[in-house]
Parts: structure tokens; C-alpha cells; sequence
């Protein structure tokens, strides 16, 4: 298990993945749906992955400003536990989406500098959950899993008034004292336990957890 630091692994697309996860001791796992992400999963995949989680593994659906008939597609088939928001949503789209499908939703934030971090104030009053994640680099062609991290010292000490989870370039080798240096509670990882990307690494899921519970 992961201490009281609950871990979630993203960019799940086989069902080994999920069992590796599972194993680990993840709180969470992650399906993405964008299709210029070497994670995309379809929905039918993201059936099969969901329903092989065992109870105690949350389910939850990254999207990227989905509009509702995407959304409807998704739920209609996955069985899913939250929603995870990473695009460009506003926070009246984030609590349309809360309204309309009466999931958890997560919010993804994006942070390069302090500038940036109002609008983790914004979004923890609409969202069941705000993640914290790098912001993407320039010319990136998505907004997260780019393995990038931001300058944690930027949200040393800070809380809001939802839970959070860390995220952004985190790895086996770094996360302990990216937990230190937050004080996050959560954690997200999708790069940083793949041997290429899109493809998950069991032995580094499991090396991630148990950096976490360190
Ligand atoms: O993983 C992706 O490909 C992805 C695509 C589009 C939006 C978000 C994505 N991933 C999320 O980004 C963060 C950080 O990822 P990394 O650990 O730095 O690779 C994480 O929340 C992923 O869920």
C-alpha cells in the first residue's frame, strides 16, 4: 500500500495495466480519451479495462473539452468513478458536466508560474477535486503527459478547498520528495512508469507506489 498517499496511474490501455496497478496499490486508474495521446484508449477498450478493475480501484475518464454527445457516448458504456477535465474547461463547463452526469469531477490545472495559481482557487469552488499538473511547453500537442514537472515550491504549504492530487513529470525517483516538498496527498503519473510511451511498466508502477509510502 501507499501510506496515506493515494497514487493514481493514468493512461491505462491493457489489461495487465490495470492488474499492475491494482497489485501496486493504486487508488486510481486512468483511461484516456485523446486521440493524439499515445494513450487514447476507444471506448470499447475503455469498457473492458474498466470492468477488469477490481473494487477498490477508481475508475476515472481523462478527457480533454469533451462536449456532452462524447461524454454521453463514454458513459454509456465505461463504468466509471470521476471525471478528470484537462483541457481548456471553464468552471461553468465544470459544473454543467457535475450537474449533467452527477460524477466527481477532477479538474486539471495547469501551472508554469505563480501567476497561474488563481485559478486553483477558481476551479476548487466548482470541482470535486483540482489536479495540479505542469503546464504544457510550448507547441505541445496535448496538455498533459508530457513528463514535465513545474517548480513545486510554487504550492509548498498551500490547500484549497477540495482535495488535490500532484501531478506533472513525476517518477519513481522523484516522487518522495515531491510529496515532502507539496505536502500533496495525491499523486498522478502516466510517463513516468512507461519503458516508451503509451506503454505502461509494471515493475516501474509498482516502484512508484512504494516510493510514495516511503
Ligand atoms: O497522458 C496523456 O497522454 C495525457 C493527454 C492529455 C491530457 C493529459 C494527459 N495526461 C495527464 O497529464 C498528467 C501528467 O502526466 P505525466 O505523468 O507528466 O506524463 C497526468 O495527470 C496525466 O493524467
Amino acid at each position: 500500500m501507499s501510506g496515506s498517499v493515494r497514487v493514481k496511474i493514468c493512461g491505462l490501455r491493457r489489461p495487465a495495466d490495470v492488474e499492475a496497478a491494482s497489485h501496486a496499490g493504486a487508488a486510481y486508474c486512468g483511461f484516456v480519451f485523446f486521440e493524439k495521446s499515445p494513450r487514447h484508449v476507444s471506448v470499447a477498450q475503455a469498457r473492458e479495462l474498466a470492468i477488469s478493475a477490481p473494487p477498490g480501484l477508481a475508475k476515472v475518464a481523462l478527457v480533454v473539452n469533451a462536449d456532452d454527445a462524447t461524454l454521453d457516448e463514454i458513459l454509456n458504456s465505461v463504468p466509471l468513478d470521476m471525471l478528470q477535465l484537462h483541457g481548456t474547461e471553464t468552471p461553468e463547463r465544470v459544473a454543467e458536466v457535475r450537474r449533467r452526469y452527477g460524477l466527481p469531477v477532477m479538474k486539471a490545472v495547469g501551472i508554469a508560474t505563480a501567476a497561474d495559481l488563481p485559478q486553483l482557487d477558481a476551479f476548487g469552488a466548482v470541482a470535486d477535486q483540482i489536479l495540479v499538473d505542469a503546464k504544457p511547453p510550448a507547441g505541445a500537442d496535448r496538455p498533459g503527459g508530457n513528463a514535465l514537472a513545474f517548480d513545486w515550491s510554487l504550492i509548498a504549504g498551500r490547500r484549497w478547498a477540495v482535495p488535490w492530487m500532484l501531478a506533472g513529470g513525476l517518477t519513481p525517483d522523484n516522487v518522495a520528495l515531491a510529496v515532502q516538498k507539496t505536502g500533496a496527498r495525491q499523486v498522478d503519473v502516466s510517463s513516468g512508469v512507461e519503458s516508451a510511451p503509451g506503454i505502461k511498466d509494471a515493475a516501474k508502477i509498482a516502484a512508484f507506489v512504494a516510493a510514495v509510502g516511503q
